[in-house]
């Protein structure tokens, strides 16, 4: 029997976005060359206006190239977000503030046709999976913002994506829910199998989290570098590893690529 590879979950080539405006021709992107593997967890990181969000989109088929391509397990982003090969996650968790947790994990199911019986076992699992057991029938209004989150990331994994596209999920978090989300998500990710692109302002989250951080020049927004983590498997990555040396040396790593980055100084990046 031949063995049969698993596609990489994401492939960027060649990648160019131009967005026509009335001022004239914003180029967002330039020449990106990107690989996700199965299970990898990436980070784009870059000053502000670089192209993190319109990359994200992109790989969402939210937005198509100005040239390039952009493949999702082998398959191209438009059939692999047909397909829900991946789930997605903005800032906003962007809940129907009329559907309780339970009513909103389960929205893309019902809206997918899965039949009652398995969307209440899998809404049960998610609610399991995000900890959130004894909020299951609170509205969004009743739950503080990082349960909120945790909705919207139950939320996005409801059809079990093995890839997830997060837009600084985090970043209206105060720092403590903030770091524990970051635990958590490093957990589900790992429980998962699910490959992250995680797009941040802030280097610390990044290293935390990320196999590689993606350092992005400012626009027109390519990759200055590639920047791999030694901190150890995802899922042992405990929440002290930040007060670790390997941390901080990571930390300083990243900060020397974005400031190798052809830059003045980069605006909107976050080194707390
Ligand atoms: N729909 C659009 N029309 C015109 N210009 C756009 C559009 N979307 C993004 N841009 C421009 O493309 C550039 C990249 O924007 P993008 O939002 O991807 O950057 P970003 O790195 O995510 O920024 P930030 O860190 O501030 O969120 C910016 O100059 C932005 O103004």
């Amino acid at each position: 029997m031949t063995p049969t590879s698993t596609p990489t979950a994401v492939s960027a080539r060649g990648v160019d976005k131009t967005f026509s405006t009335k001022q004239g021709e914003v180029v967002a992107l330039s020449g990106i060359d990107l690989d996700v593997a199965p299970g990898e967890f990436i980070s784009l990181i870059g000053p502000s206006g670089c192209g993190k969000s319109t990359l994200l989109r992109i790989i969402a088929d939210l937005d198509s190239p100005s040239s390039g391509t952009v493949e999702v397990f082998g398959t191209s982003a438009h059939q692999a977000r047909l397909d829900q090969r991946y789930g997605i996650a903005f800032q906003q968790a962007g809940l129907l503030p009329w559907r309780t947790v339970t009513g909103n994990i389960a929205l893309p199911l019902e809206l997918h046709g899965v039949g009652p019986a398995e969307r209440a076992a899998r809404v049960d699992e998610l609610v399991a999976l995000v900890g959130l057991g004894d909020f299951a029938q609170k509205f969004p209004d009743q739950l503080s913002g990082g349960m909120q989150q945790r909705v919207a990331i139950a939320r996005a994994l409801a059809e079990k994506p093995a890839l997830l596209l997060m837009d600084e999920p985090f970043g209206a978090l105060d720092e403590m829910t903030r770091e524990y989300m970051q635990t958590e998500l490093l957990r589900i990710a790992a429980e998962t199998g699910a490959a992250v692109v995680f797009v941040t302002h802030s280097i610390p989250e990044a290293v935390y989290l990320s196999d590689r951080v993606v350092v992005m020049s400012p626009r027109p927004g390519r990759i200055a570098d590639i920047v791999p983590m030694r901190l150890g498997r995802a899922a042992d990555r405990a929440d002290d590893l930040r007060e670790d040396g390997a941390f901080f040396e990571m930390i300083t790593a990243v900060r020397e690529a974005l400031h190798g980055a052809p830059v003045t100084g980069p605006r909107g990046v976050e080194t707390r």
